[in-house]
């Protein structure tokens, strides 16, 4: 006679069982007790067909777009920062961002635009879009977001200069409150020798705009 594993389960055992096992490991259960509160809150009854499996959900996808909290600058760059003797404009352009509001906790979409002049030391292009996307799974306002970029890069190469902007459609002001979906929000960040010189941060006001040739 095979005996099957659920044998030794409890009368009441059901697949979710080990994932809600891991969820409460995780630190999960306080949030979707939240998630709860809040669909009742809206109106909701949280156990109903379709909504029992939501608490979960909405717990792990918080912890997905806040995960920039677990993450360190120095874990990221993974020691890759390398003297190859470039002195001029390096510019990442198009890092799309996902980061959320802190005051409705509400998505704001957008793209980042990263530009540095190195002084010696040049940094892994992909890891200046991992450095956007720290920053960006937090909660944030866009100002502060911004010149956190700035402030890493500057942090890590010491170079002559950072540039950074976001462009960005904050969905608070989107779907709710003042509902502008046309209305979109850029902001900037200017370091060294992009503060100091106009023509600096020209080129790269140019270069952000100009249209990609592939
Ligand atoms: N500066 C800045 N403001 C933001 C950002 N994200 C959201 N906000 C604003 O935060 C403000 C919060 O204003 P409150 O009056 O406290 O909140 P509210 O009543 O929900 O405001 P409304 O959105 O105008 O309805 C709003 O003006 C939002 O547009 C951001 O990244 N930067
Ligand atoms: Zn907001």
């Amino acid at each position: 006679m095979t005996i099957a594993h659920k044998d030794f389960l409890p009368s009441d055992w059901h697949e979710d069982d080990s994932a809600s096992e891991a969820a409460s490991r995780n630190g999960l259960d306080p949030m979707m007790d939240a998630v709860r509160t809040l669909l009742v809150g809206v109106g909701e009854d949280p156990e109903r067909n379709g909504l029992e499996r939501t608490p979960k959900r909405v717990a792990e996808a918080l912890k997905f777009l806040t995960k920039g909290y677990d993450q360190s600058l120095e874990a990221l760059l993974n020691g890759a920062i390398f003297d190859v003797g470039h002195d001029e404009l390096v510019l990442v352009r198009d890092i799309d961002l996902f980061s959320m509001c802190e005051h409705h906790m509400l998505p704001f979409i957008g793209r980042a635009h990263v530009g540095y002049i190195p002084n010696q030391k040049v940094v892994g292009l992909s890891k200046i879009a991992r450095i956007v996307e720290m920053y960006a799974r937090r909660l944030q306002v866009q100002e502060r977001l911004t010149r956190q970029i700035a402030e890493a890069l500057q942090e890590v190469l010491q170079p002559r200069g950072v540039a950074v902007v976001i462009e960005a459609s904050h969905m608070c002001m989107v779907m709710r409150g003042v509902q502008k979906p046309n209305s979109w929000t850029v902001t900037s960040s200017m370091v060294g020798v992009f503060k100091e010189s106009q023509s600096t941060r020209q080129e790269f006001l140019d270069l952000i705009h100009h249209k990609a040739t592939f």
